[in-house]
């Protein structure tokens, strides 16, 4: 209950909002007791009903069941409250997704993290809409029914309430084998999404192929663990509820020796007893309420919790040292994919300031993750790496991203214009430097044709380009950055030889002294490059400009043989 608290205790109005529906839940299950407390009074003052008692009976009976369609109203307030808590964490979270370390948002698979804003989400929600305002209103009415039990009969309330520790230690105990089921369950329920996902990005590839089946068959599985994981979540909760339940009922046993041995002892009077058994039938109806929502309540807890769990994972610095410029210096620098070998293995080399270094080497070496690395995504895990002598993790995400900018290898594009994609880079370009960026990476000719020019829609990721056209974006954006840092992977693979030549030159021309990292696997665009990093197998096999390169390494000059013409 405390993660629910954590989670919404800094929104005030939204407090006030969910207390009122709490308050109006609670009178609206109480009046039900108006009309039975007055009879009970009305009869104990005297053995005959006149009519005018009668009529005000009926009459406040009615009005009690006015007054209860009133307070039931109170319901919006529940869903008002749940629905803006839910907003405003879903908003808070995702603000939190941006500030985590890239190696935690990339932890988890995309159905994980789909599973946790939409079903975990509207699970938290429910704890708000119905499941806290009708627990809170069923104690209190079990509260209002033992108090009145206890006036009209303490010994009878005893022995009602008698099983009552018994049933909720069995609960306790019982929970203990449930609660493992909600985590599987939820786990099942993501991996299922994920595997959905897969399936349906991979499709198209799939019956290029005719293997559609290829991932049908395990998803098909996964939804059969799925269903099982579902019953035996259900059927847990189910035992979890059903044996408290039992338990408690035996109050009315309980309930009913008592009443014989205190009637046979003259102790209560027959009419008292109709009262009492009436308000002990209303209690085991209460308990029995109470002993469903128990379980249900750990189920949509757990999400409050997962929830919670985020908020507490670590943050990258964001106000840092405020250092983001100099040389590059690797020490020693590993990194591990959390797999059972390095990645990268003790990595030490220094990137001047002002200087053109190529990154190379054969697919898988490590060139990538060294990027990434040097981009701040992700911190070694032995040795360090720092940026003007400060290490990138201290130096603050906010500092680093405002000289340093990183083009990766998938370029990333957005929904909407051509304009709203290029001015991420600088909001304040005017549309001629757009265009001209544009001309840069040989884009004019296609630019003049488009009919709605910078206005034209490029669609989700840009799929109404072709692969060329968003790479080239991806860099006329980069362009307009005008970035101290430059760390491109791989930005021009998709292009012809010469459209490559032409957006190269354009990148050294608009970063000239600037700092520019370059992933490559063609080293004619990197010949002239003040140091070429050569890696194989994690490792830095050599360093130093081509012409040292092709003095020193053969496994440079065979890559440099084979470099088409
Ligand atoms: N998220 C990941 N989890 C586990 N292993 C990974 C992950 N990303 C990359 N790897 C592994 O790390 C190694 C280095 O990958 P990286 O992408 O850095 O290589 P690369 O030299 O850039 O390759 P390429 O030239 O093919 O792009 C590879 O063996 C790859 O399989």
């Amino acid at each position: 209950m405390s993660y629910i608290y954590k989670l919404i205790r800094n929104n005030q109005s939204v407090n006030r909002i969910v207390l009122l529906g709490w308050v109006l839940r609670v009178m609206e299950e109480l009046v039900d007791l108006v009309p039975v407390v007055m009879f009970i009074w009305m009869v104990n003052q005297g053995d005959v009903f006149s009519l005018l008692q009668i009529t005000a009976l009926s009459g406040l009976s009615i009005f009690a069941l006015l007054l209860k369609f009133a307070f039931a109203q109170g319901g919006y307030f529940n869903f008002v409250g749940a629905y803006q808590s839910t907003n405003q964490l879903r908003v808070t979270l995702l603000d939190r997704l941006r500030r985590l370390p890239l190696n935690l948002l990339l932890g988890k698979r995309s159905g994980q993290w789909q599973h946790l804003f939409t079903t975990q989400f509207k699970q938290f929600e429910e704890v708000f809409s119905h499941l806290l305002a009708d627990i809170i209103a069923q104690l209190m009415l079990f509260i209002a029914l033992i108090t009145i039990l206890v006036y009209l009969q303490p010994m009878l309330a005893l022995a009602t309430l008698l099983p009552l520790p018994i049933a909720w230690l069995c609960y306790r105990l019982l929970s203990q084998f449930f609660t493992p089921k909600i985590t599987a369950d939820h786990h099942e329920q993501a991996l299922a999404s994920s595997q959905l996902f897969e399936y349906l990005q991979g499709l198209t590839m799939l019956k290029s192929y005719a293997v559609t089946d290829l991932l049908l068959e395990p998803l098909v599985m996964r939804l059969q663990i799925l269903r099982r994981s579902g019953l035996t979540l259900e059927k847990s909760g189910g035992i979890a509820s059903q044996v408290p339940n039992l338990i408690s009922q035996f109050g009315l046993v309980g309930f009913l020796v008592m009443s014989g041995w205190l009637i046979s002892n003259d102790v209560l009077a027959i009419q008292t007893w109709v009262f009492t058994a009436l308000i002990a039938l209303y209690l085991m109806q209460v308990q029995h309420t109470l002993s469903m929502l128990l379980p249900e309540s750990k189920v949509l807890l757990s999400s409050a919790k997962a929830l919670y769990d985020i908020q507490t994972l670590p943050n990258q610095t964001i106000e840092g040292k405020g250092v983001s410029y100099g040389r590059f210096v690797l020490d020693h620098a590993s990194f591990n994919h959390g797999l059972e070998t390095d990645t990268l293995h003790g990595l030490s080399a220094s990137i001047n300031e002002g200087q053109f270094c190529a990154i190379i080497g054969p697919s898988g070496s490590g060139k990538s993750t060294l990027l990434n690395l040097l981009a701040g995504f992700q911190a070694p895990s032995s040795g360090s790496i720092t940026l003007g002598g400060i290490d990138i993790a201290d130096i603050g995400t906010k500092n680093l991203y405002q000289s340093l900018l990183h083009v990766g290898q998938h370029v990333q594009l957005f929904s909407g214009t051509i304009r709203e994609n290029l001015l991420i880079a600088d909001s304040l370009s005017t549309d001629n430097a757009l265009i001209s960026v544009l001309e840069d990476v040989g884009l004019h000719q296609w630019f003049t044709n488009l009919p709605l020019g910078l206005d034209q829609q490029i669609g989700e990721n840009g799929m109404y380009l072709s692969g060329g056209e968003k790479q080239r974006l991806s860099i006329a954006r980069a362009l307009l950055r005008r970035a101290d840092i430059l760390l491109l992977d791989e930005p021009t693979s998709a292009l012809d030889s010469e459209t490559q030549k032409t957006v190269l030159q354009s990148l050294h021309k608009v970063y000239q002294n600037k700092t520019i990292i370059m992933v490559a696997h063609r080293l004619d665009t990197i010949v002239q490059a003040d140091q070429i990093i050569l890696m194989e197998y994690g490792r830095i096999v050599a360093k130093g400009s081509h012409q040292a390169l092709l003095k020193k390494s053969r496994l440079y000059r065979d890559m440099w043989q084979y470099t088409p013409e």
